[in-house]
């Protein structure tokens, strides 16, 4: 679930619903691959128009849909937080062009892929249940869609305008939105490139809202990574992208004084610049301590403007934490410096790099509910 702050485990009474929910999950988890396929079989032939809609190729992402539904479903007791997660998704849906008559059709074959695969305790009880879960699921994103539309376009185009390759595989991409793009430090956003219609990846912002509205993003190329590949080794200033709505909660908490311990890993720096520069407009004085974690040396393509940030801010200080000097990974550096009991955590990175960075912040006594961090479930797909 993407609950972007690091939440401790909540105990509470599971509702007949959530229980009967629990039930199908663990009886479709063997066979979870198999409903993906023949739900969006079912989807595709029964509604055909639904089509282009999704990438040409599915293998990718196939199971985002499907994966975020059954996400919410599991969910449906955390009301907060599954609120918070599905205005997000209903948002986000806008961009490929999803409409409120879209969602019984889902809902349609959602029912029935998982009436095939757990037919062994499907009955008309488990329907019902997973009708009202799916039905408070579609109404929240619908709503959050309606309300939306009223302030918002479905998606950005932007202009590439530079394109700086600072190692082999990274470059740093500096777009014009074609109107304004309201957003916070910290926050990401999706990015579809013209070379992979409809197919979207996020990427958190590389500095902090700017007075000519220009964004910017830190993109590393990986292995089979699509949208991350031709953002590095394709696009050239002139090209035009497109982005979706922001989001992610990641942001400066400007109601405090507390000091801010960033942890950025690789391009997981580029929120945290993103979070210095804010805290530095925002004029008051916090001490923020960044320690900036890559694998070699040559990985660290940011830390000439991490230095100078550095030097024009007496209350940052950046540490580079290399891997092969240090003989150990970032988050665990941290333990050698402190205290921090003073401080809000704010990490960003690999998805093992903010499971064990949350460990170690827990660890040296920092509460779960000053951690910050995306969600790692959407950070799967970030980047690729
Ligand atoms: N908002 C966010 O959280 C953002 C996350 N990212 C993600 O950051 C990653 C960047 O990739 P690269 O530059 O290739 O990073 P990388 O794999 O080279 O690692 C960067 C740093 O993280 C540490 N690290 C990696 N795996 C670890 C683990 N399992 N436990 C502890 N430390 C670990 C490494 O020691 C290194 O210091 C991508 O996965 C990207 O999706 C990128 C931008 C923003």
């Amino acid at each position: 679930m993407p609950v972007q702050r690091s939440a401790p485990p909540v105990v509470e009474e599971a509702s007949p619903d959530a229980l009967v929910i629990r039930g199908t999950m663990a009886e479709i988890a063997p066979v979870a691959d198999k409903v993906t396929s023949y739900f969006y079989a079912l989807l595709f032939v029964r509604h055909p128009e639904l089509r282009p809609m999704f990438p040409p190729a599915m293998d990718a992402q196939r199971d985002r849909l499907l994966k975020a539904l059954l996400t919410a479903a599991e969910h449906i007791d955390n009301k907060p937080v599954l609120v918070d997660y599905l205005q997000n998704l209903g948002r986000g849906h806008r961009k490929y062009g999803t409409r409120a008559e879209h969602y019984p059709a889902v809902g349609e074959c959602l029912i029935g892929a998982l009436s095939k695969y757990a037919s062994a305790i499907w009955n008309p009880e488990t329907e019902a249940a997973w009708v009202r879960a799916y039905t408070t699921i579609s109404q929240v994103m619908i709503d959050a869609a309606a309300a939306d539309e009223l302030r918002a376009p479905a998606w950005w185009h932007a202009e590439v305008v530079t394109h700086d390759l600072r190692t082999p595989d990274v470059a740093v991409v500096t777009v014009r939105p074609d109107q304004p793009y309201p957003f916070l430090a910290g926050q990401y956003t999706s990015v579809e490139t013209p070379w992979w219609p409809r197919v979207w990846r996020h990427y958190s912002f590389a500095s902090a809202p700017r007075s000519d509205g220009l964004l910017t993003f830190h993109v590393k190329a990986v292995p089979a990574g699509w949208v991350s590949n031709a953002l590095v080794h394709r696009a050239r200033p002139g090209d035009v992208i497109r982005l979706g709505p922001p989001a992610g909660s990641m942001t400066v908490d400007h109601t405090t004084d507390n000091g801010l311990l960033c942890l950025g890993g690789g391009t997981g720096i580029a929120p945290i610049k993103a979070l210095v520069e804010d805290v530095a407009e925002h004029g008051r004085r916090r001490q923020v301590e960044v320690f900036y974690g890559a694998r070699t040396d040559h990985d660290l393509y940011d830390i000439d403007t991490m230095l100078r940030l550095q030097q024009s801010h007496p209350w940052l200080s950046v540490r580079a934490i290399i891997d092969q000097l240090a003989h150990l990974q970032l988050p665990d550096a941290i333990r050698e410096y402190g205290p921090w009991n003073e401080y809000d955590a704010y990490i960003s990175g690999p998805p093992g790099m903010i499971r064990s960075g949350v460990h170690a912040l827990r660890d040296i006594g920092i509460p779960s509910d000053r951690i910050r961090h995306d969600s790692v479930e959407e950070l799967v797909v970030v980047g690729n």
